[in-house]
């Protein structure tokens, strides 16, 4: 690409799509300029715990978005819950028009209650944080799985011999080229379950990106990966970004989140607290204050900082600040 073609290429620029994000409004629920996902009312409830309970969120497209927030905030049930490997607790039809309160779009379609593979072939597709490589499949039986065009998937496709077989060679080709970017190529033949614990990563990453997906949501991506494997993760994550795709994780480590990401969002106690820049989100003088009381030399990079006394004193802080602007 030549340098005016980058530099017009919002938005995928990262220079341009961060300027525009530096304009927003720091607050809840902000809205996007382009957002791919819009949530709104979704709430979950296990018993009397509310796990979730999001009142509104959008998702800039072609960003790379960080979900972060202390154990147990609802950060994977919200994942479950917009992926369609769960449902809501809110009753559909709870308005007069019979509308389902709680209600999601990503890319243009309501994907409201969508099964997960009807939101997988939508093009929003997730890893999970305890990597589901399959290990008595090879590392290529892994890929295949993930394309989206299985002949399996279409009974008259399936039934006809040169569909079938012309999809599953178009599939082995991707499968090759995309193991050869994560350097998984020489892995090919090896059964999923004899690789490393980062490796495994890199190949439910991998066979994400079997489908082309428009978002891809990753659930702890760095989770025991080791440090050698960590710089190649991230160069995979933000070269999808440079190429279009927008991304959506979920992450303790603070570095990650703060190298890498155009745009952070906490939640806590099932609520978006706090959304904004990266560097104003953990360097804001009320957040840093919140988060770290006298200890302003600590680096907000540590990921003990984020525990659940330190967000609900975050949280506190948000109401107070606009409780007072409200005055
Ligand atoms: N299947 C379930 N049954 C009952 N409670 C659940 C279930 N799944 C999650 N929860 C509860 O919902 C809340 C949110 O959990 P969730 O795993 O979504 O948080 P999280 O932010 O992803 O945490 P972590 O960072 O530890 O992964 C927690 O209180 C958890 O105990």
């Amino acid at each position: 690409m030549s340098d005016t073609a980058a530099a017009t290429a919002y938005p995928y620029d990262r220079a341009a799509l961060r300027a525009e994000l530096a304009t927003l409004d720091q607050v809840p629920g902000a809205s996007k300029p382009d957002p791919i996902l819009t949530v709104d009312n979704v709430v979950r409830r296990f018993g009397g715990n509310v796990a979730v309970n999001v009142d509104h969120l959008e998702v800039q497209r072609g960003a790379i978005t960080a979900l972060i927030g202390p154990n147990g905030a609802g950060k994977t049930t919200f994942f479950n819950l917009i992926t369609g490997f769960d449902t809501p607790s809110n009753a559909p039809g709870i308005l007069a028009s019979g509308d389902d309160r709680a209600r999601w779009n990503f890319n243009g379609r309501a994907l409201t209650r969508t099964n997960a593979s009807r939101v997988a072939r939508a093009g929003m597709i997730r890893t999970f944080q305890l990597t589901k490589a399959l290990s008595r499949m090879t590392v290529l039986e892994n890929m295949l799985v993930g394309a989206n065009n299985q002949p399996g998937e279409n009974l008259f496709a399936g039934l006809v011999k040169p569909i079938w077989a012309a999809r599953e060679k178009e599939n082995i080709e991707r499968a090759n080229e995309i193991l050869a970017r994560f350097k998984l190529d020489a892995k090919r033949d090896d059964m999923a379950g004899g690789l490393s614990g980062g490796q495994k990563k890199l190949l439910e990453m991998a066979r994400a990106l079997m489908s082309d997906p428009a978002m891809i949501m990753l659930d702890e991506p760095m989770a025991g990966v080791n440090p050698a494997l960590t710089q190649s993760l991230l160069e995979h994550i933000q070269q999808l970004r440079d190429e279009g795709t927008t991304v959506l994780f979920v992450e303790h480590d603070m570095h990650m989140v703060r190298h890498i990401s155009d745009w952070v969002v906490v939640m806590a106690q099932g609520e978006i607290i706090a959304e904004g820049l990266p560097e104003e989100i953990m360097t804001s003088a009320a957040v840093v204050d919140a988060y770290l009381g006298a200890h302003h030399d600590r680096d907000l990079g540590d990921d003990d900082v984020l525990s659940t006394g330190v967000i609900n004193a975050i949280a506190a802080e948000v109401e107070n600040e606009s409780r007072e602007e409200a005055r």
